[in-house]
């Protein structure tokens, strides 16, 4: 092993091009669907785009800016291969509704779990779906929108895997485990910095939710197949603003080899040379390590502390295998190209963008595979 800080010159390439991407969804194939869950304001959003970036094709939608739901038009992503479904459009009632049943939107009783899964099940057999719309702006239930399927469609929102019927539809899980006080400083950060609210009602509305995020939210993160873990740094216990970052990978999932550093099976702890991977205080630390995660044999590969320098992570990326890149360098190029995105200096942007690769593998392995059973089909006839 000689791992290098150069970067190599296919870096300086683009995400690949739609046409190298399989695009449009072709007579009888069934789309992949992916379920996304977290709490509101933790990184949904910035981690559809890096997958939409990976993923490359030509953006259609967000019909209105719908990735910070600062939309009344549309919470729907479209590009030519994915879709990004905002779960948010199958709440029961609207703001005023809720005011009434004095519920919150996290509490499953204010979902409509029938019509989601209803239209999960219609666009995964090629359907095309009239899905309702959560206008964020206003707090109404808008005209709903007509979807039709691509080749990859993404469920991101509260409640993907609470429906077991949802949640057997799915073809590969992910949950956003963001610790209470990061939560908190990135609330204040978009909240209180961005659209001006106090203090004062940011922690009201976090307190308000939390009997019905532990409740209903956070026991998902026991079934997903990928959980992304945003904790505070252990590299100094004064810090509150450096992260530590597990992505913590199940094993014994269809389609997916966890990703791992130098040697597979290892507990390896890494501190990179600070000439090839410089990191301001407190430093930087990786570690690979396995681990039982409620019950389930799991691989975790986590990030302590930020990065100076994007392009250095291809020091990194010379130490990981099972990436599920196309090329060394891919994965610093998929950093480089949302350098400006939340998390580009430390673990949260590098496992999200990790997460976007064994996504993109597993789509291609099962298209590969439906293609070997249409073709085996058509033989035989
Ligand atoms: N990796 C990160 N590092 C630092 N801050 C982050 C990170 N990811 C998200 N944030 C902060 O959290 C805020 C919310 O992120 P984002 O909009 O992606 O979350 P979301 O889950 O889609 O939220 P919502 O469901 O409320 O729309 C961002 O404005 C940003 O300030
Ligand atoms: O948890 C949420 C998911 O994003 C929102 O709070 C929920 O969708 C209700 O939205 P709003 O507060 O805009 O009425």
């Amino acid at each position: 092993f000689a791992p290098t800080a150069f970067v190599p010159s296919n870096l300086r390439g683009v995400a690949p091009s739609a046409s190298s991407l399989n695009m449009a969804l072709k007579e009888g194939q069934t789309p992949i669907i992916i379920g996304v869950a977290a709490d509101s304001g933790c990184g949904k959003s910035t981690f559809m785009r890096r997958l939409t970036n990976i993923f490359g094709g030509d953006v259609v939608g967000p019909l209105g800016g719908g990735f910070d739901k600062g939309s009344w038009e549309t919470n729907t992503l479209v590009s030519d291969l994915t879709t990004v479904i905002c779960l948010d459009d199958y709440h029961l009632n609207d703001r005023a509704g809720r005011k009434v049943t004095m519920r919150t939107a996290l509490d499953p009783e204010e979902n409509n779990f029938d019509l989601m899964y209803e239209q999960v099940k219609a666009l995964k057999d090629g359907k095309t779906v009239e899905k309702p719309i959560y206008n964020h702006v206003n707090g109404t239930l808008d005209t709903p929108e007509t979807i039709e399927p691509t080749p990859i469609i993404i469920f991101e929102g509260l409640h993907p895997m609470h429906d077991k019927r949802v949640l057997d539809l799915l073809d590969f899980s992910l949950y956003l485990d963001i610790s209470d006080d990061v939560k908190l400083n990135w609330k204040v950060q978009r909240d209180m910095e961005e659209r001006g609210h106090s203090m004062e009602s940011i922690l009201a509305s976090i307190e308000a939710r939390k009997p019905d995020f532990d409740a209903y939210i956070d026991p998902q993160k026991q079934l997903a197949d990928l959980i992304i873990e945003v904790l505070p740094t252990r590299l100094d216990q004064d810090d509150k603003k450096t992260l530590r970052v597990r992505c913590i990978q199940k094993e014994g999932v269809e389609n997916f080899d966890p990703c791992f550093l130098f040697d597979e099976g290892s507990s390896i702890e890494w501190t990179p040379a600070p000439t090839k991977l410089s990191s301001p205080a407190p430093g930087i630390k990786l570690a690979y390590y396995p681990e039982e995660f409620f019950g389930k044999d799991a691989q975790v590969l986590e990030m302590d502390g930020n990065f100076d320098n994007i392009q250095e992570l291809v020091y990194v990326e010379s130490a990981l295998s099972n990436t599920k890149t196309k090329f060394y360098g891919e994965m610093t190029q998929a950093m480089l190209a949302l350098a400006t995105a939340p998390g580009s200096n430390n673990g949260t942007g590098l496992m999200q963008t990790l997460a976007a690769f064994a996504i993109r593998d597993i789509y291609e392995k099962k298209t590969a595979a439906a293609k070997a059973k249409a073709g085996v089909s058509a033989a035989a006839a």
